[in-house]
């Protein structure tokens, strides 16, 4: 589905990611796990068509897409919902959700299916909900796109619990209609109990490519900190 290949980029010049390499296959999840700074919002705005490359290329079912705009890739079914709460705040709910609806007539409703608050605040203006409920109208909006490939940034950042485990569902309900998933996620658990496989970024390098039972938390936790004061060319992948 999603190829990176030799990708190197960053910002004024500087790299941040070096020569990484990364498969998402049609229909997986990948989570995508690092120290703070590891360069990995860095990837998916590379990957969602924010930031252009330095170097490399990024393939989507074999069709090269490197330097095409978000409004392009999402043509290729690829959207993102980035870090923080992106929705319009000044417009209602049901705006903003039919403003990504695509003219089919049972979006909203697919909507509500997945976050049976946002049925009952259709009518709120966005910018007067709640963090969770904010992140849910993103949510809903990048599956009313009925996307092949969700880029997710920190989306359970600052929700309260009860308002993960809903989200984690929402991806979990995303993932079974066939759509892969690369995600970044501070809810490590979480994120390996749905990912299929785990890449792990140090210092803008991939330090590991497995599978999630490969791993516990607990060594990831214990292997930032490592990668972080180490640095990726001391790194010995992950523990196990
Ligand atoms: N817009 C920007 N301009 C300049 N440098 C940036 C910019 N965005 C990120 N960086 C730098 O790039 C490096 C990687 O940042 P990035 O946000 O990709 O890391 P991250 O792995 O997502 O970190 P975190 O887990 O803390 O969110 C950091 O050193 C950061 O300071």
């Amino acid at each position: 589905m999603l190829e990176l290949r030799r990708i190197s980029a960053g910002y004024t010049g500087a790299a941040v990611l070096h020569d990484v390499d990364l498969i998402v296959p049609a229909g997986s999840t990948v989570a995508l796990l690092g120290p703070n700074g590891a360069g990995k919002t860095t990837l998916l705005r590379v990957a969602g068509g924010t930031l252009r490359p330095m170097r490399g290329q990024i393939l989507v079912d074999g069709s090269d897409v490197t330097g095409r705009q978000p409004h392009d890739l999402v043509r290729y079914g690829v959207c993102t919902v980035p870090e923080g709460r992106a929705v319009f705040p000044n417009l209602s709910v049901r705006e903003n959700l039919t403003l990504f609806a695509d003219g089919h007539s049972s979006a909203l409703d697919l909507a509500v299916e997945a976050f049976p608050t946002l049925g009952r605040r259709m009518n709120q203006r966005a910018g007067s909900m709640s963090g969770g409920e904010q992140q849910m109208v993103a949510l809903a909006r990048a599956y009313l796109q009925n996307p092949r490939l969700v880029l997710l940034d920190e989306v359970s950042m600052g929700l309260a619990p009860v308002v993960v485990d809903e989200v984690f569902e929402f991806l979990a309900t995303v993932r079974e209609r066939g759509a892969s998933l690369l995600l970044v996620e501070q809810y490590v658990g979480k994120a390996l109990a749905l990912a299929d496989y785990v890449v792990l970024l140090a210092r803008g390098r991939v330090q590991f490519v497995g599978e999630p039972q490969e791993l516990d938390e607990e060594k990831i936790f214990s292997s930032y900190a490592g990668l972080e004061s180490a640095g990726a060319s001391s790194a010995q992948g992950v523990p196990r």
